[in-house]
């Protein structure tokens, strides 16, 4: 008996051992956590994090008993939590006692496995801080004015002649001073409306005053009332609109405002009824805030938390259900254009100075900073989602290279290359750090470098692969540079492999799969609350496309250059040198690509966050060749082709540099 009990037991541990392996790799690919091999006083716990509706209560109960807690982090949403014991021993005594333990939470039963890290990265506590800029004032107002401002708010349809009322698919609102509108996300500057601000937030405007917490008085006041189960989609209040900063004031219940950086990361705000939000900086200008239309939220119990707003932060959690929230935005109207740090997410910096194709060296480097490198940066993670099936002519040619080969890919992106062909020495270069270290958590060789200088030794590739890449940089010049370098590479008789998108995105009568995805209705399943309160971006890119085909040229130094169109999405091409809009969507799983991969950009119905604008120049047909031809030496076209709305090249390199 005794003994197949033993063996029983060694089948559980090694069950155990494989779950536990498996969840650290899980941490390593998603998440970029890398787990220590040997003890130490910091642990990561699968399965133990918020996101997998384990409390932080519950957790520390289990925790304590492996020894004393000096800090525990549930970074929001995550499957994982992280604890740092008082010593390496504490950390291998709740180790041996903890690693699979099963744990009763809200009538589930999750099991924890545990591992070692060597630190708690220090980025974690810093996404479970307040979005910079962000405060939340609690008991800014007390019950009694409370009352009264939820008095002063009339919503039978009396005042129609001074203010605007509206039932929106998932809240109501009501505007005073300006009629804030959800067509184009924007304002009507010079309609005023009759009446101003309702006197009964003087007193409460006068004390915001006096804080500092504003230096002018608000001239527009938007109030909404969400019943439970009602929300907000994420967006940011339009730049051009409003000043900075935005206050919210919250009566009548609580609510959990989301806030969400273009990076994905994401942080849950408890707003407390009488408290007054101060979005301010990046908080206003570049995060999201939005409600989640939820019944229920998660909450602390304790009510007076003192300014420990966040969920993640609470060491007491508890679902609540919502009851009606009315809010009180204030916002100053702003009467110049936006001059904010952020200009790739800023209509005013857009529609004022839309960029001209560039001509010099350094107004190029300056176009591709900002639309091109500035943006990956941005978009990596959402990007990265969207990429992962190679296509099929590029995965030919990476077969087809011969066992040992070297090959290196110049703007590797995510890496999904990277990997085709285990036969061959691959390596990956890419311009945005964030992209190089997605390949680096999924094991690939890659490194941050510029696509016109690589720092790698002239001729030591049997192959390059340049996938979407050459098509971003502005200039003649500087995309035939960009071949120089891919040959540069190239032992003689090596070759390359070039993509890039074609203007012709109907070919043979063909229409590309980029432009099929936009006739196949990619925007039908919107709800219709979503295409009135459509991203406030998309209005104005609709207004400087506009603009920009009204006014084809601006007048500098003499010399007349074309500006750069923002170009609609699936739609055909009207001109070589583009701006793409990127309509980024916020939070994206790492694990999950974000539906069917197009050939270039996301599918639009999946975004309400902000849009970021690349740049493009498209090549016209004969175009990338005529350039391989004649402006780099030293190689013959192999082939070319058109492959869903790409040009594409093969090159071999004929003879050495000294040889030319
Ligand atoms: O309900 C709130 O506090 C936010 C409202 C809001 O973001 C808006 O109207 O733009
Ligand atoms: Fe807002
Ligand atoms: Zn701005």
């Amino acid at each position: 008996m005794d003994s197949t009990r033993s063996v029983r037991r060694t089948k559980e541990e090694k069950k155990l051992l494989r779950r536990q392996i498996k969840a650290s790799h899980t941490l390593l690919k998603h998440e970029g956590i890398s787990t220590a091999s040997h003890p130490t006083k910091h642990l990561v716990v699968s399965n133990g994090g918020l996101g997998n509706g384990v409390s932080r209560e519950s957790l520390l109960e289990v925790l304590k008993e492996g020894g004393t807690v000096e800090s525990l982090l549930t970074p929001p949403a995550k499957p994982y939590a992280f604890v740092t014991y008082s010593s390496t021993e504490a950390g291998q005594n709740a180790y041996t006692l903890l690693n699979g333990r099963a744990l009763q939470c809200h009538d589930q039963s999750v099991t924890l496995y545990f591992s070692y890290v060597e630190k708690v990265d220090s980025d974690l506590s810093v996404s479970c801080a307040l979005p910079p800029g962000l405060s939340v004032l609690e008991d800014f107002v007390s019950p009694e004015e409370e009352l009264q401002l939820l008095q002063a708010v009339d919503w039978t349809p009396r005042t129609a002649d001074v203010t605007v009322q509206k039932a929106l698919k998932h809240r109501r609102v009501k505007h005073y001073g300006y009629e804030f509108r959800y067509d184009n996300n924007n304002i009507d500057k010079d309609k005023p409306l009759p009446g101003g601000l309702p006197v009964e937030c003087d007193a409460l405007l006068q004390r915001c005053l006096a804080d500092g917490h504003i230096s002018v008085l608000p001239d527009q006041l938007t109030v909404n009332q969400y019943q439970s189960g009602q929300g907000i989609p994420p967006h940011v209040d339009t730049h051009s609109a409003f000043e900075d900063p935005i206050l919210s004031l919250s009566l009548g219940a609580k609510t959990v405002m989301d806030f969400k950086h273009p990076d994905g990361r994401s942080v849950a705000v408890v707003l407390p009824e009488r408290s007054l939000l101060v979005m301010k900086g990046k908080s206003r200008y570049l995060w999201t805030h939005g409600i989640t239309p939820r019944k229920f939220d998660v909450v602390p119990v304790s009510e007076v938390e003192g300014s420990g707003v966040m969920t993640s932060d609470l060491s007491n959690l508890t679902l609540k259900r919502r009851g009606t929230r009315t809010s009180l935005t204030f916002r100053k109207i702003r009467h110049i254009p936006c001059n904010c740090a952020y200009p790739s997410v800023c209509d005013s910096q857009l529609l004022s100075s839309p960029p001209t194709v560039p001509v010099a060296e350094g107004d190029a480097c300056r176009l591709e900073e900002q639309y091109v490198h500035q943006v990956y940066e941005e978009i990596s993670s959402h990007f990265s989602s969207t990429r992962h099936s190679p296509w099929p002519h590029v995965r030919d040619f990476l077969l087809s290279l011969p066992p040992g080969s070297i090959l290196a890919d110049i703007g590797c992106g995510n890496g999904k290359y990277l990997g085709i062909n285990p036969e061959v020495i691959s390596v990956g270069c890419d311009r945005s750090a964030n992209l190089v270290q997605i390949c680096v958590e999924r094991g690939y060789e890659a490194f941050v470098s510029d696509a016109l200088s690589v720092p790698l030794r002239s001729g030591s590739c049997d192959a390059c692969i340049s996938i979407a890449v050459i098509h971003h940089f502005s200039t003649q010049e500087r995309r035939q540079a960009a071949v120089r370098e891919l040959v540069r590479l190239l032992k003689v008789g090596g070759r390359a492999l070039i993509y890039v998108w074609a203007m012709e995105q109907e070919y043979n009568k063909q229409k590309s799969k980029y432009l099929k995805e936009g006739t196949a209705g990619a925007s039908v399943e919107r709800s219709n609350e979503l295409k009135t309160e459509e991203n406030m971006f998309n209005q104005q890119e609709e207004h400087g496309r506009k603009m920009s085909s009204d006014m084809k040229c601006t007048e500098e130094q003499n010399v007349t250059r074309p500006r750069i169109h923002i170009h609609t999405n699936r739609t055909a091409f009207l001109s070589q040198d583009l701006l793409v809009p990127w309509h980024l969507k916020c939070n994206v799983d790492k694990n999950k690509g974000a539906g069917s991969e197009s050939t270039n950009g996301p599918l639009e119905n999946t975004s309400q966050g902000p849009v970021f604008h690349r740049y493009y120049h498209v090549f016209q047909q004969g175009e990338l060749e005529e350039m391989c031809c004649c402006g780099v030496t030293g190689v013959k076209v192999l082939r070319s082709y058109h492959d869903q709305g790409n040009w594409c090249v093969e090159l071999e390199k004929t003879h050495g540099e000294r040889a030319l």
